[in-house]
């Protein structure tokens, strides 16, 4: 029996660094970051229907979407933030669970679903369990500055896009409090895998 874990937190939280720890593991990981950007490639469905809903002013030269672009345009403007997730996201969960069923027919121990708005999106019902990264706001907001470059008021349209971190915390099954080192969090990492009978 596969255990499908919901892998969540918030923007720069560490859910990619912890998503590595799982890849590590030989655990198999669904990137639902990764899938969002296959599904808007040139010539995929999503992207003319954003093409037709954003204008040309958002491809770059080699045809592709402007991401930088894109996120300054919907991060600071809720109704198109809105209008993009309608777009996108029928396509990431369509792809997700087309390879969550390849990792259950696979037989795999377990497989995680690495998902940023888990519950924003109200995907529970996607995994049997949830595991959490989490990080205080300031030193999210201080890691997400650092790895995009962002200002702080950028950086912090990103994060007030998303529900507060700490309404997460008893929602999860699990929780990796991520405020200290990486090897701190893969220590807990591991003691929940045992826990959950995958290691
Ligand atoms: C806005 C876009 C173009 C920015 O691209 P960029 O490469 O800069 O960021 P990336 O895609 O790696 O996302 C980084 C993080 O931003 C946050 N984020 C992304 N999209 C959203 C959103 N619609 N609402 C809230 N947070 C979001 C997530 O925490 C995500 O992990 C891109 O994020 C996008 O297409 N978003 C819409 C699809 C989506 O919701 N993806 C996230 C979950 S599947
Ligand atoms: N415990 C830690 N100590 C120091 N830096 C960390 C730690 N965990 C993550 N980081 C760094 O913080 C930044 C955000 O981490 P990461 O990219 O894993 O977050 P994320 O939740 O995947 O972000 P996103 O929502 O954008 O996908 C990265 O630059 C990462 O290297």
């Amino acid at each position: 029996m596969t255990l499908v874990i919901g892998l969540t937190g918030g923007i720069a939280s560490g859910k990619s660094t912890v998503s590595a720890m799982f890849q590590k593991l030989e655990i198999p990981v669904i990137d639902a970051d990764l899938i969002s950007r296959e599904v808007v490639e040139i010539g995929k469905p999503a992207y003319e229907q954003i093409i037709s809903s954003f204008g040309d002013g958002i491809i770059q030269r080699d045809g592709s979407i402007n991401r930088e672009l894109l996120g300054s345009i919907i991060f600071k403007d809720e109704n198109k933030r809105l209008q993009l997730n309608q777009i996108v996201h029928p396509a990431v969960r369509e792809e997700m669970l087309r390879q969550k069923g390849a990792a259950i027919k696979n037989k795999e121990a377990a497989v995680v679903l690495d998902i940023p708005l888990l519950f924003e999106s109200k995907l529970t019902s996607f995994a049997d369990v949830i595991l959490l990264v989490y990080v205080d706001e300031a030193i999210q907001l201080k890691r997400l500055m650092n790895r995009n470059h962002l200002s702080k008021e950028d950086a912090l349209l990103r994060i007030k896009s998303q529900m507060p971190l700490k309404e997460k915390v008893p929602l999860a099954d699990a929780v990796i409090d991520n405020n200290g080192t990486i090897s701190s969090s893969e220590k807990q990492l591991k003691e929940q895998l045992i826990k959950w009978n995958v290691l």
